[in-house]
Order: structure tokens, then C-alpha cells, then sequence
């Protein structure tokens, strides 16, 4: 007899929350246990055994935390989590070791291929740049997904020994050269009708190479959400990314 992976969905009533749900409903292992959003008490998060949390930046933390110390696993989409707040979970789940937590920048597949050949890329390239374009109902920018590939692009190049991107700019006093994150620059884009999407364009002497992935509906990131739920209790702890589960980390 199989059983039920019991799942809760923090965040429910949002863009990628109901989703979520209407895929965990959809799934004939899971079982859909309870939707929390803004103002409710997660309590014991309806005895679920995963939580999915798809929220906003400054209230995710509180509610991986609250599933942590309920014993409860987690599977985060929500962006905002800088190395401060991942230190601090990681702290937290030494005293919780059975339990554990993704945090997934992006779980469409083709991101996660995006991000994998851009570090492959990296070394061979002087000059690298990130455009992310998204929905204008996103609150933050750069995108969780640029601001990863940037870093990891750029510990990359680190590795490999390679200088800085080379750029002449003196004056800027519009910020036109878009934001710095570990010297790579990042430009955001909010276009009414976009969904998720991002270009990186690499360039050496005489040649450019280019890598793009579209999500032109939120179905794409579902299969990687239900993968990271059935996934999570196998792995205890803190793990950033979900490549680290589909044998792509
Ligand atoms: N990892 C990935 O692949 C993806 C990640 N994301 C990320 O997921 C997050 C959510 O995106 P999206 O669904 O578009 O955003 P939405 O704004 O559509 O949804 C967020 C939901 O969270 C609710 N909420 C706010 N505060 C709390 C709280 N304290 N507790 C519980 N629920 C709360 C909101 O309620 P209310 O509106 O009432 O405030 C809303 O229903 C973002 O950080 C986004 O970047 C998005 C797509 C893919
Ligand atoms: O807000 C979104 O929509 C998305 N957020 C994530 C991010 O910031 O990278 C993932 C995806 O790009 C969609």
C-alpha cells in the first residue's frame, strides 16, 4: 500500500501559491492538508508533513522557521534569502536535525539548466551581463534567479583566475549600467504579459554567446515544486537549490 505525502501551502492564495495547490491536488501521492496566507495562524500547519512556502521576502523567514520547530519539512520559492538569513536557518536546523528545508531560487527545469551551463560558460568569457525581465507585479529586483546566477558566475570566474569585467564606464548618474552583484551587472525589466525570463549574454573577442530561458506560465516551475516536496524528507538540513536533488548540483 502507498502512502500520502501530507502538504500544506503558506502563501495560498497567491500567484504561484495557488498554483501550488492546484498541483499538489493534482498529485495522486500528495495530499493537500491546508492553505495559510496573510494574517493566519500556521499552527500545526493542518499536520502536514511538507510545507510549501511562496510568500514574500520579510514574512518567510518567520514561516520556515515556525515549520521548522513544528518538525515540519519546507520547500521555499520565495526570494529574499541573503547569506545572513541562510546562516541563521542553518543554525536553527542544528537543533532540528531530522528536518529539512529547500530553498529553490527557481524550479523550472530550464533554469536550472540556464544557471548550470552559464557556470560552465563563465571561464570563457571576459564580459558577462544578466537581463531578467519579469511580470510587474514582482516586488523585488534583481530576481532571486539573477541574483544566483550572478554569484555563481561569478565564483566561476573566480576559480578559473579570471579579472574583472572589463567596463570603461566613469559616469553613471542614473544607475544605467544596472545594479552590481559580485561585479556582474544585472538589469531587471517589468513588462506587463512577461511571466519569468532571463538572458545572459556572454562576450569575448569576436564572439558572443547567448543563453535564455523562458517561463511563459507558472505550470513550468510545478514539476520542480513537486519534486522538492517529495524530495525534502530525504534530506535533512539546509539545501540551496533544487539541482542539488535532480542530480544537476
Ligand atoms: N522559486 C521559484 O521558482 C519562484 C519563486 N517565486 C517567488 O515566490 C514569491 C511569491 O511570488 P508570487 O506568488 O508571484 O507572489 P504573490 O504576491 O502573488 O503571492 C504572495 C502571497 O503570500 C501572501 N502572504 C504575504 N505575507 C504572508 C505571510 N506572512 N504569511 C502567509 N502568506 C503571506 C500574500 O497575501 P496578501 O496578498 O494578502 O498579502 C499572497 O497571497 C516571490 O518571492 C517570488 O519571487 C515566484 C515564482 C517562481
Ligand atoms: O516573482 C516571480 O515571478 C519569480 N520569482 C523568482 C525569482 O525572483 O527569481 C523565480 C522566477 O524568476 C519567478
Amino acid at each position: 500500500m502507498t502512502t500520502s505525502l501530507s502538504v500544506a501551502v503558506i502563501g495560498a492564495a497567491g500567484r504561484m501559491g495557488s498554483a501550488a495547490c492546484a498541483a499538489v491536488e493534482g498529485a495522486s501521492d500528495l495530499t493537500l492538508v491546508g492553505r495559510y496566507d496573510a494574517g493566519d495562524d500556521l499552527g500545526d500547519l493542518g499536520g502536514a508533513e511538507v510545507a510549501v512556502d511562496f510568500t514574500v521576502p520579510d514574512a518567510s523567514p518567520a514561516n520556515v522557521r515556525h515549520c521548522v520547530e513544528h518538525g515540519v519539512h519546507a520547500v521555499v520559492g520565495t526570494t529574499g534569502w541573503s547569506t545572513d538569513r541562510l546562516d541563521t536557518l542553518r543554525e536553527l536546523l542544528a537543533d532540528h536535525a531530522s528536518v529539512g528545508v529547500l530553498i529553490a531560487p527557481n524550479f523550472a527545469v530550464g533554469a536550472l539548466l540556464m544557471m548550470s551551463f552559464a557556470q560552465q560558460a563563465a571561464r570563457f568569457y571576459e564580459s558577462v551581463e544578466i537581463v531578467e525581465t519579469h511580470h510587474p507585479g514582482k516586488v523585488d529586483a534583481p530576481s532571486g534567479t539573477a541574483a544566483r546566477t550572478a554569484e555563481l558566475i561569478a565564483r566561476a570566474r573566480a576559480e578559473a583566475g579570471v579579472g574583472p569585467v572589463p567596463d570603461a564606464t566613469e559616469s553613471d548618474p542614473l544607475g544605467a549600467r544596472g545594479g552590481d552583484v559580485d561585479g556582474i551587472r544585472v538589469h531587471s525589466q517589468r513588462l506587463r504579459g512577461r511571466v519569468a525570463h532571463q538572458e545572459i549574454s556572454f562576450g569575448a573577442e569576436g564572439e558572443a554567446l547567448t543563453i535564455r530561458h523562458d517561463s511563459f506560465d507558472r505550470v513550468s516551475f510545478m514539476p520542480g515544486v513537486l519534486a522538492g516536496v517529495r524530495a525534502v524528507p530525504e534530506h535533512p538540513g539546509l539545501t540551496v537549490g533544487l539541482e542539488h536533488f535532480l542530480g544537476l548540483g
